[in-house]
């Protein structure tokens, strides 16, 4: 063979010693950064951050390959300290390596825990938390902080699922969130030094991050103990569908003999934690992403708006069958999720050395497929950068792993579990935001000097938060 036969490693921008590529993205956001270099070294590209390195996906073509052509070979986690330590060492859904443990969970995932009957069963919850925003919000005589009331209102929906009562700890375990997520966007640059232990301890990372699981801890304790309390109360009797939550359903489960890996006490606090944070930030920080998208659009606002009230006519409140109907709240939505993914850069690893697009990929190196670039791509999206929900109108493209220039949820063996209900989330809430209030900046401020840029960490946020003065359209109902 000639050298040019071989397989050779994607290119990749040059290096220093010690630091690799690290001064390519310095004072940057990965994602923006992995874009930028993406122009220069193409769709799939090797960055060395520290002592490692790293493939970075960012043409459709390179996440069609390692998604979907090549999905089983990349269907496993990077290793990362942030799982190892909160994560219970990594005994939950997202980060457990790819085999016969991360499938039975996977599945219990999906039939269980996130599955049509849960999100049908969990309808009224949505229901009356979203109205409880609302009341919330028409009670205010000063701006709205919007990101504040969402993740209420998404914590307390995703916690009476998953724990059936509104939690008593949702203070606590908000804070815990939100410092994990902070914690997770300042670690990304110490993770990448993964051999540089030292500098895990230096960064004071470890410790944030040791603090944050044993908080974590003690509210799983309490929440495991209220529930086998439950348990034994109601064994015997017959525990209808509606009553079961997301944890009666773990507890269930661990006891049952047909299990093909036991499940163990961490694994359940692992997929609770999962099921918190799955469902907390995405949904909210998307709809208050979808919100400020549309006060920099008010024709597409009104538009929203009117949908919503056609569809509310004849009847006293919306409801979740309702919103299936809205079309355009829907391209919204997906709009949202575009320009918006809550995860931009989606962690896979290779799990044996493969070839992608003639290039060679070494065992044991992370992916990153830039789901962030890939969904604002030009040579994919027509004036990209704009906010046009109307495009999903005329172009049939989905979320659901099929089209791999758009991939909000992912896609292949590990895409989203959680899809349908977060969606749900979404767009009850937005729809209930459109058809109560008309929303206004305060102080005189115009749409467009709206601060758009991002913060990063486990979902990627607005860097400011949304404050807006909202004005009742029409009467609230008081009863759900
Ligand atoms: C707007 C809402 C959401 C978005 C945009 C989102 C996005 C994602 C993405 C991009 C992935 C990685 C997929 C991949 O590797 O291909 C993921 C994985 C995951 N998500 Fe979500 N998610 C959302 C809501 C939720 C909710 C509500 C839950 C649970 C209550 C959840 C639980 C999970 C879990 C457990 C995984 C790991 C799956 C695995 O590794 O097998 N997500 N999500």
């Amino acid at each position: 063979k000639s050298e040019a036969q071989y397989p050779r490693p994607p290119p990749g921008p040059w290096r220093l010693p010690i630091i690799g590529c690290m001064h390519h993205l310095a004072g940057q956001i990965p994602f923006r950064a992995f874009r930028d270099l993406s122009l220069t070294y193409g769709g799939l590209m090797l960055v060395r951050i520290g002592q490692a390195d790293f493939a970075v996906a960012s043409s459709r073509e390179a996440a069609q390959e390692i998604l979907k052509n090549q999905d089983p070979n990349f269907a496993a986690r990077p290793e990362h300290v942030l799982a190892q330590i909160v994560a219970y060492g990594c005994s939950d859904v997202v980060f457990s390596p790819y085999g016969p443990y991360w499938k039975q969970l996977r599945n219990i995932c999906l039939v269980e825990l996130l599955g049509t009957k849960r999100i049908r069963s969990s309808a009224s919850i949505r229901e009356e938390e979203t109205l409880n925003l609302i009341r919330e919000i028409s009670t205010a005589t000063q701006p709205i902080n919007l990101r504040e009331k969402l993740l209420r209102m998404s914590n307390a929906i995703i916690s009476r699922a998953a724990i059936g009562a509104r939690s008593t700890h949702q203070e606590t375990f908000i804070s815990v969130a939100r410092e994990a997520n902070d914690v997770f966007g300042r670690l990304y640059g110490v993770d990448m030094f993964r051999s540089l232990k030292l500098l895990h301890v230096l960064s004071g990372a470890k410790f944030k991050l040791q603090r944050i699981r044993r908080r974590l801890d003690k509210i799983f304790d309490d929440i495991v103990k209220e529930h086998e309390v439950k348990a034994k109360t109601t064994k015997g009797r017959q525990v209808a569908e509606v009553e079961e939550d997301i944890v009666d359903a773990l507890l269930r489960l661990k006891d049952e003999s047909e299990l093909e890996v036991p499940m163990t006490m961490d694994g359940i606090k692992a997929v609770m934690l999962d099921m918190l944070v799955g469902g907390t930030e995405n949904s909210s920080s998307l709809v208050e992403w979808a919100m400020s998208e549309l006060m920099r659009n008010p024709k597409i606002m009104e538009q929203a708006q009117k949908e919503v009230m056609e569809e509310l006519k004849g009847k006293n409140r919306l409801q979740e069958a309702d919103v299936v109907e809205l079309n355009y709240l829907k391209s919204i939505v997906k709009e949202s999720l575009r320009l918006h993914p809550p995860l931009t850069l989606i962690p896979r690893m290779c799990r044996k050395t493969c070839e992608v697009l003639g290039y060679e990929i070494e065992a044991g190196t992370p992916v990153f497929v830039n789901a962030w670039a890939i969904n604002r791509d030009p040579r994919y999206w027509e004036e990209a950068e704009s906010f046009r929900p109307e495009r999903f109108e005329v172009k049939s493209i989905d979320f659901k792993g099929a089209n791999f220039e758009y991939l909000p949820f992912g896609a292949g063996r590990r895409i989203c579990p959680g899809m349908g209900f977060g969606l749900a989330t979404i767009y009850l809430s937005l729809a209930q935001l459109l058809l109560y209030f008309d929303w206004k900046l305060p102080d005189g401020r115009k749409p467009e000097e709206l601060d758009m840029s991002e913060t990063f960490g486990v979902t990627v946020t607005k860097k400011t938060e949304l404050k807006l003065l909202a004005t009742p359209r029409i009467p609230i109902p008081s009863t759900v």
